[in-house]
């Protein structure tokens, strides 16, 4: 696969940081451009970001000077793939800017993910719905185009369920979370609120991953061979959301009814099985080939009582596996279980490098027959739909 040069909006936060961890040596995607707030423009990244994980920071990064976080300001520096992770209000105004610049946007925000021409992508569940982006305005006009990564909650959860919707189908499920801090950003939540406690309550986490979850499991309208928008999935979800003393990982009770009736072994056999983009299937698009960030296994049945645990699980498949425990027989509905999932490796991140990965074998970052990046910049009005 060629190497291409890629940029980050939002680099110094704490998901732009976990960027920088999952691409300072990806065999894909090499990073050339940084853009944060007006506050750090100018300042080298060592200078403008409080590095926090566990990793050091590279040195050829800690010397990369911010750059204005504008298209225009970039000129023939801008790359043409631009990984986003910035507030939603943020990104609705400049993300569909880069787009109509020429450069294929992967974006973490919420801005625009319900959009009716964005594809919201778990690539595991529906890397289809990717099709939709050449209904964008501005691929028509620069090439450049606009692609979501859903709620870090909405993405551990649709990777268990995806597997029992393709087998037994899935009629409504309840979801309560138990979120860790990292996810509020930084500084996030105070520690004189969360310390020994649990708050009730994250501003519109429930209805987006209400929402998410049927977009995500949901297919594509087609007219003719284009798919030109989604179709949502007819689940009921309902969702109680909650900020938990945890630094990183999400964990997640559900009870699931399913259409079809399954037994443990079945459900557990849908899970082990669910390989979706394993390249050793010589029927998959993806035959033969090694999806740097793809996890072996997408969900990991953790058969012990006391699991899974942040503490214990959260790195399995480097971070970008759901680890799922405790599956039981409910009262309620059909079947109850746990599950974890690393908020801002495959809740973030990892998915938006994922989501990558699956563009470029796509052919999706083959621009030659569109204008240079930049030249059409002020064409950002009705760009893609939020
Ligand atoms: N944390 C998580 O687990 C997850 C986060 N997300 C989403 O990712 C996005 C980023 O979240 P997170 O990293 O946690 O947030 P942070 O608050 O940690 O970081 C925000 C980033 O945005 C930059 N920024 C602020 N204002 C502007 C501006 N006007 N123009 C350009 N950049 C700006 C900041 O730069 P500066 O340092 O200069 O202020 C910083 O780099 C949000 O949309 C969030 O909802 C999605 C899934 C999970
Ligand atoms: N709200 C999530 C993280 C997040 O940023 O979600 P979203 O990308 O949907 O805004 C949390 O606090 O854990």
């Amino acid at each position: 696969m060629e190497r291409r040069n890629v940029g980050i909006l939002g680099a110094t936060g704490a998901v732009g940081q976990r960027f920088i961890q999952l691409l300072a040596d990806h065999p894909w995607f090499n990073i050339t451009w940084l853009a944060a707030s007006d506050r750090s423009a100018g300042k080298t990244y060592a200078e403008a970001c409080a590095w926090r994980l566990d990793t050091p920071l590279p040195e050829r990064i800690a010397n990369m000077v911010l750059q204005p976080n504008t298209p225009e300001a970039a000129g023939d520096s801008l790359p043409r793939i631009i990984f986003s992770s910035i507030d939603a209000p943020i990104a609705k105004e400049l993300e569909p800017r880069f787009a109509a610049a020429g450069c294929a946007v992967i974006s973490n925000s919420s801005a625009f993910r319900m959009g009716t021409d964005v594809p919201l992508v778990v690539p595991e569940v529906n890397f289809g719905h990717f099709e939709v982006l050449e209904s964008q305005q501005t691929r028509k006009s620069s090439g450049g185009f606009l692609v979501t990564n859903p709620n870090c909650c909405a993405i551990g959860l649709v990777l268990p369920l995806a597997a029992l919707q393709a087998r037994f189908g899935i009629d409504k499920l309840f979801v309560a979370t138990m979120q860790a801090v990292s996810g509020a950003g930084y500084p996030g939540v105070p520690s004189l609120d969360i310390l020994g406690n649990v708050i009730p309550f994250i501003k519109n986490e429930e209805e987006k991953l209400q929402e998410e979850v049927g977009k995500l499991l949901g297919g594509v309208h087609l007219h003719g061979d284009a798919a030109i928008g989604f179709e949502a999935a007819p689940i009921t979800v309902s969702a109680m959301c909650n900020r938990v003393p945890v630094l990183e990982g999400h964990t997640e009770c559900v009870s699931v009814k399913l259409k079809t009736p399954a037994n443990e072994a079945e459900i557990l056999a849908a899970w082990a099985e669910f390989e979706p983009l394993a390249g050793k299937n010589p029927q998959s698009i993806f035959a033969g080939m090694h999806l740097p960030s793809a996890p072996a296994q997408p969900v990991a049945y953790e058969a012990g009582t006391t699991r899974p645990q942040p503490r214990l699980d959260l790195m399995r498949g480097n971070g970008m596996a759901t680890t799922v425990g405790r599956l039981r027989p409910c009262t309620l509905f059909d079947w109850k279980f746990t599950l974890l999932s690393h908020n801002t490796v495959r809740g973030a991140a990892g998915a938006a490098i994922l989501n990558a990965e699956i563009l470029a074998v796509l052919g999706k970052f083959d621009f030659r027959k569109f204008p240079p990046v930049n030249s059409n910049a002020s064409a950002a009005e009705g760009l893609v739909n939020a």
